[in-house]
């Protein structure tokens, strides 16, 4: 993370001075945030979903109005790219049209009752006061994506951002309030996330929590979530593999397999960790991507020629260094990179060279742990079969790619790579949010984002029976046998 310019102490040590929004950074403050929520969604659950969708579709032309700013803002707390930055803030306001225009939809059903003159209808009511967990490697798009839905749905919501981009979210919610959102609706806490984020997901009146991070954070909350009958939706990371065939188009494969590994220093959950590679095109496409690689720029975000930013903080990077170490224990060979990266004003930040790992068997930790760095595991196989079961040998389930020409093998790839999200021909990033997001086995819950499938994650089901039979109906009761 590069913040000079930022006073980040100074956005915890005061409360936000708009009119409609207050920021809470203790467990008192957690009460007060939730009891605010509470408050307003009684409110505001009972204005017609066009009309809260008007407000999302502001913050939508706010965020467009406030783009080049904000994503200077990204990049120097952050620390990504401003290309990435820019590309943050502009699936926040894809979101907010996609989700404004969800508020002249939230279909229902209608169906024949058994019964004469009687109708039957299901309508979708919000859930409450959401909670609103969030990480700080797209510190704009994900409180977007959970937040942006949610409201629209007729929920108020309260934003835990990650203690990294404090400044991004009041930045965030400063554009929200700008919207005009009444008094209460969007709360924004911050603070460390064992007190204040695990604060509000014990907190009783808390109805709902959407959580995107680690797996051994995710799986807390999921418990203590179950133990309190609260919803939850889990995002929790991946061990995201691309394959490339021996037919498929080796340049296109390489610039997926760059951009997916090195793209926001592989801090994504959907980052390329495993290349599976056919045999008959491993050394060739090995040295390409070796050569690719070496060229790629170092240096902070800000900076406009920048491909490869910073890592987060010391203790990323720290644990990125520590899985040189095992990849070195176990038997893989580092082909490129592998340390940190310290010359010139590099040593001024976190920056790790990114790296290719060789010769990486399915049973290595870098072949099932989430790294969440410039680190790609390559990985051979001789048949298309085999390169499903390896891709397929990892607990998590979210993005995954192919690169081939055959329309067969791309078929079957669709239908048996066990994940929430198959590319066929692209890098396993580039998420769009139209479209559900999530994955299946320990990445998460069932539930997804985005798309319309957020609006089931965000509403509750009521079946409606409406009884117009009048004065009739005693009379059929009778006739009933
Ligand atoms: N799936 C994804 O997109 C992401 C995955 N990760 C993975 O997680 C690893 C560690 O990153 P880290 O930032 O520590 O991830 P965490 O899961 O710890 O943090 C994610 C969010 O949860 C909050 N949090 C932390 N502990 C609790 C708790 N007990 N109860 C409620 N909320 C809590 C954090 O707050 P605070 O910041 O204050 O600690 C943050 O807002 C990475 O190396 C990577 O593997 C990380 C980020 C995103
Ligand atoms: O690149 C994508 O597909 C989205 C990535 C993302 O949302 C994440 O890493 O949390």
């Amino acid at each position: 993370m590069i913040c000079e310019n930022l006073s980040i102490l100074s956005w915890r040590s005061q409360r936000l001075g708009g009119l409609f929004f207050q920021s809470f950074f203790t467990n008192a403050d957690v009460n007060q945030a939730v009891e605010s929520a509470r408050k307003a969604y009684q409110t505001w659950r009972k204005i017609p979903a066009p009309t809260r969708a008007e407000y999302i579709f502001r913050v939508g032309e706010l965020l467009l109005q406030h783009k080049e700013e904000l994503a200077q803002f990204i990049s120097r707390e952050m620390g990504k790219p401003l290309t990435e930055a820019r590309g943050d803030i502009q699936e926040g306001i894809d979101c907010a049209f996609y989700s404004a225009g969800e508020g002249r939809r939230l279909f229902g059903q209608t169906t024949p009752s058994e019964m004469p003159n009687k109708f039957a209808m299901t309508v979708r009511t919000p859930i409450g006061v959401c909670a609103l967990i969030t990480p700080w490697n797209f510190p704009i798009a994900i409180p977007c994506w959970k937040a942006m839905p949610a409201l629209v749905c007729g929920n108020t919501v309260i934003l835990k951002p990650a203690e990294e981009t404090p400044a991004c979210a009041t930045k965030l919610v400063e554009i929200f309030a700008l919207s005009g959102l009444p008094d209460g609706v969007f709360n924004l806490v911050h603070g460390v996330g064992e007190e204040v984020g695990k604060a509000l997901v014990e907190h009783p009146d808390v109805n709902l929590v959407s959580f995107t991070g680690s797996s051994e954070t995710g799986s807390q909350v999921g418990e203590i979530c179950g133990r309190t009958h609260k919803r939850v939706c889990l995002e929790m990371g991946g061990k995201n593999a691309q394959i490339v065939m021996e037919d498929a188009d080796l340049e296109l494969a390489l610039d997926g397999a760059i951009w997916g590994a090195f793209g926001t220093t592989g801090q994504r959950c959907t980052a390329t960790s495993r290349l599976i590679l056919h045999h008959d095109i491993k050394a060739k496409f090995t040295k390409m991507l070796c050569d690719r690689t070496s060229k790629l720029r170092l240096g902070a975000g800000y900076n406009v020629d920048t491909e490869i930013a910073a890592i987060i903080n010391q203790r990323q990077l720290e644990r990125v260094c520590k899985y040189m170490d095992i990849a070195r224990a176990e038997g893989a060979n580092i082909l490129i990179g592998g340390e940190i990266a310290a010359e010139g004003n590099l040593k001024d930040g976190y920056f790790f060279k990114p790296t290719i790992l060789d010769n990486v068997t399915p049973q290595m930790r870098v072949a099932r742990e989430e790294i969440f760095g410039p680190v790609v595991a390559l990985m051979e196989v001789k048949s298309f079969e085999d390169a499903i079961a390896i891709i397929n040998d990892t607990n998590y389930g979210l993005s995954s790619s192919i690169y081939t020409r055959d329309i067969n093998k791309a078929f079957v790839a669709m239908r048996d790579i066990e994940a929430g999200i198959t590319y066929i021909n692209g890098p396993t990033i580039g998420a769009e949010v139209h479209l559900p997001f999530g994955g299946v086995k320990q990445t998460g819950n069932g539930h997804r984002e985005a798309g319309s499938a957020a609006i089931d994650t965000f509403t509750e089901w009521k079946t409606v029976y409406v009884d117009f039979s009048g004065s009739l109906q005693r009379a059929q009761i009778d006739n009933r046998e």
